[in-house]
């Protein structure tokens, strides 16, 4: 039987430090209990001390779950404790967080002590939370730069005094994997008392190590993991939950298994993405746009004759429906006849010969192609239900309505309509949707800027259409006319793969 390791999720503490991704108690409370059916083993709610909403959000988060321990945060400071304490009262299982800086820059610049008198306040705050609580987590902060018999000494000393979990956090994201690894080996054959404990992992990003770092801390003997959705939190980010529970799962060589229904990974990367206005970097690994995505003919190739040539991970199993195959100047005729027959075009070799050069030019210029691309390169013109944005003219300022005209081409038929909206774009995308008479709904919007300001810009949206989600690409300088294209792109998916004819509106 494999060891469990636990996942210690702090995506509503040091994930809601990035500034900008502040959460509403409500909103906490969804993304809660999302964690819970996740099947994480805690959930650091918050730092009850720090606002009276995060104290509201920690009771309230304590109501609503009912399996992962509710966890809260402090300083060693005996307010801080009260203020967990009372916050977790309704928590069916609670634990209090406590710490202090461990490291010597923390010791003399931070708190202007040394080394002695920190770690009796360590000693104390332990005492104190467990006045409230049997569960008490110990941070020494900045461990990752804490000389280990020092370190090894405050882990001692908390475990004498009653911590059930020791963490060892690498706060600035300082250690290489091999160094944070001998750390906890460090502290497992010379801490008295380690085994009365679990230790915990809690790794920053500093320098893009942060995974590498908790793994090394899992494979030497901690069985804690502190983690968070996309791997978001203060500065560069913490660990990614998503991460660390997929390669456990993956390599089963390490002997080591989480609680994490990986099922339900991308759909919650998803609800944290957009509730905290955070985008996912396209490369980011699990969950990122291209996580799944083959866009050159070799790789594309040996995916469509068999997935595992170029994929270690099922898609299904975090969630993504599955696997793309996006069409690029680098891709092959094997890229193209797949998407070609899910289109439903059978065609002579010397046809699709014929197809895949023109297709050749056509990516050259444009980077992606899409469904509507290649009918148009098969048909020779557009099929009935097809849209070409002609024209876009927008109205916007300080003490203006926000407004826009747009023309489209339906059916080799120009229409155009006016409309009125929250910003410019949004007074776009109501303007195309009166002409079509139909409102598409859309739930992830990015706009990407190529580099200085003369560059274009880039927009990929997400239009939900009769529980599918169609993807929408379009590039314009402007980046309303580049949304406008990309709506327009979305559109004409689901008319391509729904074969839905789109109309003008009587
Ligand atoms: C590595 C981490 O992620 S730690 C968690 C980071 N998260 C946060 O800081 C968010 C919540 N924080 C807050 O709301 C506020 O900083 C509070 C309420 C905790 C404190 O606010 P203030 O009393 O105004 O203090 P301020 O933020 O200016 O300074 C922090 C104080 O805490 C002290 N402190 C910092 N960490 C600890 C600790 N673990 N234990 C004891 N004292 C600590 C600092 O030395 C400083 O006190 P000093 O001015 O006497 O030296
Ligand atoms: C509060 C502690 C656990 C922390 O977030 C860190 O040291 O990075
Ligand atoms: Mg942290």
């Amino acid at each position: 039987m494999s060891d469990k390791v636990y996942v210690f999720d702090t995506t509503l503490r040091d994930g809601e430090q990035v500034p900008g991704c502040q959460l509403s108690t409500p909103e906490k409370i969804e993304i809660a209990k999302e964690l819970e059916t996740l099947g994480v083993d805690v959930i650091e709610a918050g730092f009850p001390i720090s606002s009276p909403m995060d104290f509201n959000s920690v009771i309230e988060i304590s109501k609503a779950v009912n399996d992962p321990i509710i966890c809260a945060l402090t300083r060693s400071v005996e307010k801080d404790i009260d203020f967990a304490a009372d916050a977790l009262k309704y928590a069916k299982r609670k634990r209090i967080h406590t710490g202090i800086g461990s490291s010597d820059y923390h010791i003399k610049y931070k708190f202007k002590s040394d080394r002695e008198r920190i770690l009796e306040r360590a000693v104390a705050a332990t005492k104190y939370a467990k006045k409230y609580v049997e569960d008490v987590e110990f941070y020494c902060e900045d461990a990752g730069r804490t000389e280990n018999e020092y370190l090894a000494r405050m882990v001692e000393a908390v475990i004498a005094a009653g911590a059930t979990v020791v963490n060892i956090p690498d706060t600035t994201g300082y250690c290489l994997p091999e160094e944070y690894g001998e750390k906890i080996k460090f502290l497992k054959e010379n801490v008295k008392g380690i085994d009365n404990a679990i230790i915990s992992c809690h790794c920053h990003n500093d320098l893009g190590l942060a995974t590498a770092n908790t793994m090394a801390g899992v494979l030497n003997g901690a069985r804690q993991v502190e983690v968070t959705i996309n791997g978001i939190g203060e500065r560069a980010g913490n660990t990614s939950l998503e991460e660390v529970a997929m390669i456990m799962k993956t390599h089963k060589d390490v002997d080591l298994h989480t609680n994490i229904k990986s099922q339900h990974i991308y759909a919650l990367s998803l609800l944290v993405s957009k509730m905290m206005r955070m985008p996912v970097q396209p490369n980011k690994a699990i969950v990122g746009r291209n996580a799944f995505a083959h866009s050159s003919g070799i790789h594309q190739d040996g995916v469509i004759k068999h997935r595992e040539n170029y994929e270690i991970l099922d898609p299904e199993d975090v969630g993504i429906p599955q696997s793309s195959i996006i069409l690029t100047a680098r891709s092959g005729k094997a890229a193209l006849k797949y998407h070609l027959d899910r289109l439903g075009y059978e065609l002579e070799e010397a046809r699709v010969e014929e197809v895949y050069q023109e297709f050749l030019k056509m990516a050259d210029e444009k980077k992606d192609v899409t469904d509507e691309d290649l009918i148009v390169l098969v048909e020779g013109a557009l099929p009935e239900g097809g849209v070409k944005l002609k024209n876009v003219q927008i109205i916007c300022g300080e003490s203006v309505f926000p407004s826009a005209t747009v023309e489209l081409e339906v059916n080799n038929e120009l229409v155009h309509a006016s409309a009125t909206g929250t910003g410019s774009i949004d007074a776009a995308f109501r303007a195309v949707d009166e002409m079509l008479g139909e409102t598409f709904d859309m739930d992830e919007f990015l706009v990407q800027s190529m580099g200085n300001r003369n560059d274009d810009g880039k927009v990929h949206l997400r239009v939900k259409y009769q529980d599918q989600h169609y993807m929408g690409f379009g590039v314009h300088q402007d980046i309303i006319i580049a949304s406008v294209k990309a709506y327009v792109d979305a559109i004409n998916k689901i008319a391509s793969v729904k074969n839905k004819a789109i109309k003008v509106s009587a």
